[in-house]
């Protein structure tokens, strides 16, 4: 049984986003034209066969503005739920699922695929479903007229003859396998001329090969031929190369020793030149000996000369020493008294600071005498008693004015009072005019009287004002002196105040100078001790200043003693002792090698002696590289007794070894020809073999043809076989046979379930019979259904009333749903009311409810409000901004 549960849309037509639920029993999709009711049934429909319903290409479903569309559809079936999910020129493929509590299978993918399931799933194709549970706008009697075709088309009825007719898939069929029947016979004739090519060509490999066997043979001879021939060669030329290989040998050693004898002409003349150079060369170590004995006495010299300096300079320094000995011992006296007062003013000096600094101290104290008196005497002192006295007096008078302020403020309340009294009374005399007694006295008032009171009140209030004025007045002056008063007393205290701190001042100042004075008396009388050691002090610092240069000059020479005299004559001596020895030795050393005892002649000596050296040290490199050379000609000269000995022994050789020139050149001219005939012979064999190679490549090609051709004739057989059943088939096809079993299966099938469904409708009509045939186009539509009454009368369709017909219409769609599908679960209505007018529509309704038991779920998509109670479930459409939206308005039923 199928259930749709659920439609999702995704900018479809006029669709952005709308996803709707659907309920068992029925469903009223309602809402005003172009609300987009219809895009809600039209996306269930694409869902399940990817088609559109109106005639419209795919991609016109999509939204416009959009890219690209999307529906999924939630359907349940036998209690198994699947969504399927389409999209037109979206990125991904459509798929169906089948839906678990907790996620999701997908069943099958690809547009092909999923319509393969779908179809197995709900067991019906496009064609079944649009002609019986899918009513579009305006067509529910549409089957009366269209029985037969749909009939046709459910049952393919139409695809049989298409298949038999003379153009159609069978004829066209037998028609092909004739042909390939022709084909084949054309293919005999071939294979028997292939066959004979074959063995003509084996014919000629035969010949071929014969002729190819004696050339074989003729080359098989000549091989072994050239062989033999060959190897003699060989060894006749390995002779050859080794007499070759000898006298390159020897003609080598002829030639080396050749070039030896030349090297060793010039050997006399080296020796010669060896004498030469070493008598040249002899001389050497006397001058090394003459040119150190130079170096010696310039050394000599030199040290000579740098011992006299040394001598001078100390001979100085032990003048200068003895003289200064001299002026030390001469101020020896004085600086000994220096000594002896510069102690003792050390000793006093302690006295002296504690004497520097009591005078300090004295110092200070006197200026701060000096100080505190000037600070006395500019300090006046007042008598303040006067003052005190005027303050006594002040504060009474403050005293007696507040007094009387106290009077004032007392009176004017009191006046105050009066007034408010007095007004009160005038106030009541004035709204009370009735009252006829005096408000004061309380006896019977006249008029007269009453306003001669008024005028006395009126006269007593003014003058208490008066009073008023005048205390306040009063009042005011009192308070201003008061102040005044105060201030004055304040400013006194404050004077009073300052001069009794002046005093205290003062006192204090007078005892401080008290004290300073007695420290002044104590300190001075300290002085007085010190003074005597003072005066010493002074006395032995002048002393000292008077032998300041003698010390100085002291203290200059003072460093001088009679050892350093002495080491000074030590040190004279030894020096004058070496310079007597270096003398010495230079004269014995001029003497042994004649040498002049001058400085500057010596060194232009040493350069001569030097440069002499030098040329000798030439000459011995000289000498060096000819005794080398003569190494190298006495080695050449054994070489050669060497050579000679070899040159003998290889002559021996080439004579031992014999080798024929002329036969061996005899033999390689026979070998070349014997190699051309080897060639042509070769040549015709590749020929030949080329040959056999090509015609047997053309048997091959010709046997493989030929069991192609076996092949194909093997097809022969079962290719008149198919064409009698391809007859049989056409035969079978024909309105006599399968079509009309079809058709008389269906027709009992539909029309038992037509009577079932009928009786759940309240219509008279029990029987009904249908003519598939009749309803064949330009024959009689009408009589393609024939309903019988109660009684047994036979009623054309088109004689029933509108609502009957609509019935019967519904009625035999769903029989036939039912005889195809088996558990048609869903019925689904666009605008069924159209044209039907208000008792009409009502029937429908009755109608429809009743179809609920054949199918148990009714998608009802309609505009009319009063379908709207029809519906367990209502969802309203809507268009907002171009945009169609959905809503549910109510839901009557109870959910199961
Ligand atoms: N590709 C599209 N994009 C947007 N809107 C479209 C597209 N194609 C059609 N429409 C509009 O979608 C609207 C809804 O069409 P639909 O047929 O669902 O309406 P309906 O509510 O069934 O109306 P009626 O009762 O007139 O049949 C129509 O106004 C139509 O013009």
């Amino acid at each position: 049984m199928m259930e749709i549960k659920r439609i999702y849309v995704e900018n479809f037509l006029s669709h952005e986003k709308s996803d709707v639920k659907f309920k068992p029993g029925i469903n009223v999709i309602i809402g005003h034209n172009g609300a987009g009711k219809s895009s809600i049934i039209d996306a269930i429909y694409f869902s399940l066969f990817r088609d559109p319903v109106r005639k419209v290409n795919q991609d016109d479903l999509i939204r416009k503005g959009s890219k690209e569309a999307k529906v999924e559809l939630d359907i349940e079936i036998n209690g198994k739920t699947y969504q399927i999910r389409r999209l037109i020129k979206g990125s991904i493929t459509d798929t169906i699922s089948e839906i678990f509590p907790n996620g999701y299978k997908t069943l099958a993918r690809g547009a092909k695929e999923v319509d393969a399931t779908v179809y197995k799933l709900i067991n019906a194709d496009e064609e079944v479903f649009s002609s019986t549970l899918f009513i579009a706008q305006g067509k529910i009697e549409e089957i009366f007229d269209n029985i037969s075709e749909i009939m046709n088309k459910i049952l393919k009825i139409e695809r049989m003859n298409e298949l038999r007719e003379t153009n159609g898939p069978i004829h066209q069929l037998i028609k092909d396998i004739d042909n390939e029947l022709k084909y084949l016979e054309g293919e005999k004739e071939r294979y028997k001329i292939i066959e004979q090519r074959i063995n003509n060509n084996k014919k000629r490999i035969e010949e071929d090969q014969k002729q190819l066997q004696d050339i074989i043979e003729r080359v098989k001879r000549i091989q072994e031929d050239l062989q033999k021939k060959k190897t003699e060669i060989t060894q006749l030329e390995d002779k050859k190369a080794k007499v070759e290989a000898l006298f390159q040998t020897k003609l080598s050693i002829q030639k080396e020793i050749q070039e030896i004898e030349e090297k060793l002409k010039q050997l006399p003349a080296l020796l010669r030149e060896k004498e030469d150079l070493e008598a040249k060369v002899k001389d050497e170590e006397l001058l090394n000996n003459k040119l150190n004995a130079i170096k010696e006495a310039k050394v000599l010299i030199s040290s000579i000369k740098q011992t006299s300096q040394f001598l001078d300079n100390l001979i100085k320094q032990l003048n200068s020493k003895k003289s200064d000995l001299e002026e030390k011992k001469k101020l020896e006296d004085k600086e000994k008294t220096y000594q002896e007062l510069n102690r003792k003013k050390i000793e006093l000096e302690n006295v002296e600071n504690e004497y520097t600094r009591l005078i300090s101290i004295l110092e200070n104290i006197k200026r701060n005498i000096e100080e505190k008196k000037r600070r006395l005497s500019e300090i006046k002192i007042i008598n303040d008693e006067e003052l005190k006295i005027k303050l006594e007096s002040l504060n009474e008078e403050l005293e007696r004015k507040r007094k009387e302020k106290e009077e004032i403020t007392s009176r004017k309340s009191e006046v105050e009072g009066e007034i408010k009294q007095l007004v009160s009374i005038k106030n009541n005399l004035h709204s009370l005019e009735s009252v006829s007694k005096c408000p004061v006295c309380g006896r019977d008032l006249s008029e007269h009287e009453r306003s001669k009171i008024y005028q006395e009140l009126s006269e007593k209030i003014e003058q208490l004002n008066k009073q008023k004025l005048e205390l306040n007045k009063q009042y005011l002056s009192l308070s201003d002196y008061i102040n005044r008063l105060q201030s004055t007393i304040m400013q006194l205290q404050s004077q009073i105040l300052s001069l009794q701190k002046l005093k205290g001042e003062f006192e204090n100042l007078k005892q401080e100078l008290e004290k300073l004075e007695k420290q002044k008396a104590d300190y001075e009388e300290k002085v007085k001790n010190y003074q005597p050691a003072h005066e010493e002090y002074n006395r032995i610092k002048e002393q000292l200043k008077e032998l300041e240069e003698y010390h100085n000059r002291y203290l200059k020479v003072s460093r001088v003693s009679e050892n350093e005299i002495e080491d000074l004559n030590r040190e004279i001596a030894e020096k004058v002792k070496q310079k007597a020895e270096d003398t010495e030795k230079l004269s014995q050393i001029l003497k042994e090698f004649e040498l002049p005892n001058d400085n500057k002649k010596l060194l232009e000596i040493e350069k001569q002696i030097e440069n002499k050296i030098t040329e000798i040290q030439n000459l011995k490199r000289k000498l060096e590289d000819v005794k080398a050379r003569l190494a190298v000609l006495q080695n050449e000269k054994l070489r050669k007794t060497t050579l000679e000995n070899e040159l003998k022994k290889v002559e021996e050789e080439i004579s031992t070894i014999k080798f024929d020139v002329a036969y061996y050149q005899e033999l390689k001219d026979k070998v070349e020809k014997m190699n051309d005939e080897y060639n042509r012979l070769s040549l015709e064999m590749g020929k030949l073999e080329g040959e056999i190679k090509a015609l047997q490549s053309t048997i091959d090609n010709d046997l493989k043809e030929l069991e192609e051709i076996k092949k194909k004739l093997e097809k022969e057989k079962k290719l008149t076989d198919a064409k009698k059943n391809l007859e049989g088939l056409r035969e079978i096809l024909s309105e006599k046979k399968l079509q009309a079993y079809l058709k008389n299966n269906a027709k009992t099938s539909i029309e038992n379930n037509l009577i079932t469904i009928l009786s759940k409708f309240d219509l008279t009509y029990r029987a009904l019979e249908l003519n598939f045939e009749q309803g064949v186009k330009g024959k009689n539509k009408a009589s393609a259904i024939v309903v019988y009454n109660d009684k047994g009368d036979e009623v054309p369709v088109n004689a029933l009333s509108g609502g009957e017909r609509t019935a019967i219409a519904i009625a035999l769609r769903l029989a036939i749903a039912k005889s195809l599908m088996k558990d048609a679960g869903v019925l689904i209505m666009d605008e069924p009311t159209v044209n039907l007018d208000e008792y009409r529509r009502r029937e429908l309704i009755d109608i429809i409810r009743s179809s609920l038991e054949i199918v148990h779920q009714i998608i009802l998509v309609t505009h009319e409000e009063e379908l709207m109670e029809a519906g367990d479930y209502v969802l309203k459409l809507e268009k907002k901004g171009g945009i169609s939206k959905v809503e549910v308005v109510s839901n009557d039923q109870q959910v199961i």
